[in-house]
């Protein structure tokens, strides 16, 4: 089975603006993969090239191997997007909404009727089926997106932002019905802000900044990237730091407490222990705080200078290449349905 996301030096350009710079990603089947980045990384611009809502510029896009733009049906019948905006029909019932959708991929009235009771039964909002988009609350709305990406049974469920401004019990609500969705097989793409999102349900994620990849690695392997720092309470004041040479990357004393910042916390503390002691030295307390995955992102993804930027000209030219965008979504009714470009 070929990846479900594979791209190679993709690129897509907003007139001046790269906001994709030549990014090769792979995404195995079953996966949950997270996606990451600040404000502006190219999260929606990558998600809305892989459903045809962006034309790439250069590069290549499979899904499951079928090439986006070349094999766009295929491509596109085994994704199930929840954009980040809402972006439903206002005018019909939510079931029926659904049912449109289900039809747009070919599947028969009485299957989508079934799928649409289903999946609304799945995500909790089967007793507002008769409704009007409009009519739900904020939450709703995010849980008919899901169920919008879900009626066509998809192998990759890509969620863009799904959590963003929900509360707490939806947020636990929606975690636990994506990581079941994942035991039972569907690959699913997740971009979020919030770094515990990420470390909860992503397998690997991937850090982009300003439209590249900046790593790949799981979430534990990108805490080992930081720093930990031990904090030692001594029996009394000492008068100068401690010389740490070998593994310690910062010392500082402030009268009774120190704090040494190495690598590895839980390996070096039996050391610095050995070593305090060595020195006359009595403990009274310890504690290692390890590197917050937050603080390891903030890192990776600090402001860097831009190879290409956006120039003045760009504003104009990002008109014109909206209206690639808009021939490309005319392509499928759906996609207007579903469109975030
Ligand atoms: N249609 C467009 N025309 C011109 N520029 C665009 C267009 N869509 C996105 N951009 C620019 O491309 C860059 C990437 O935007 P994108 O929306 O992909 O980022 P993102 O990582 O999803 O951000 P966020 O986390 O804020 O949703 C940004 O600089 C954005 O302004």
């Amino acid at each position: 089975m070929p990846p479900a996301i594979e791209t190679t030096d993709l690129v897509k350009e907003y007139g001046d603006l790269r906001a994709l710079q030549e990014l090769s990603l792979t995404v195995e089947e079953g996966e949950f993969f997270g996606l990451l980045g600040p404000n502006g990384a190219g999260k929606t611009t990558f998600i809305n090239t892989l459903v045809g809502l962006v034309r790439k510029t250069s590069g290549t896009a499979e899904v499951f191997g079928y090439d986006v733009e070349t094999e766009y049906q295929q491509a596109r019948d085994a994704i199930g997007l929840a954009p980040q905006e809402f972006n439903v029909d206002r005018f019909f019932p939510i079931r029926e909404v659904l049912m449109h959708k289900a039809g747009y991929h070919g599947i028969s009235e009485e299957e989508a009727a079934e799928r649409a009771d289903e999946v609304l039964k799945r995500v909790g909002i089967y007793d507002k089926r008769n409704e009007r988009f409009d009519w739900l609350s904020g939450g709703m709305k995010r849980r008919l997106l899901l169920a919008r990406a879900l009626v066509t049974d998809p192998d990759l469920l890509i969620l863009d932002e799904p959590t963003a401004g929900v509360d707490v019990q939806l947020r636990h609500d929606l975690w636990e019905l994506v990581t079941e969705l994942n035991e039972e097989g569907t690959t699913i793409l997740l971009t979020t802000h919030y770094i515990e999102e990420a470390e909860r349900l992503c397998d690997r994620v991937a850090i982009m900044n300003e439209g590249r990849k900046v790593t790949v690695a799981t979430p534990d392997d990108l805490k080992t990237r930081g720093t930990d720092t031990i904090s030692v309470r001594l029996e009394s004041s000492a008068a100068t730091a401690p010389a740490l040479d070998g593994y310690a990357h910062g010392v500082s004393l402030s009268g009774d407490q120190l704090e040494v910042r190495v690598d590895d916390g839980g390996a070096t503390a039996p050391q610095l222990l050995h070593d305090l002691e060595a020195m006359g030295h009595e403990i009274a307390d310890l504690e290692i705080s390890r590197t917050s995955l937050e603080e390891i992102f903030v890192d990776l993804t600090r402001s860097e200078d831009r190879t290409v930027t956006r120039s003045s000209a760009s504003d104009s030219s990002g008109g014109a290449d909206d209206g690639a965008e808009e021939s490309a979504s005319k392509r499928e009714p759906e996609r207007e349905q579903e469109g975030v470009a």
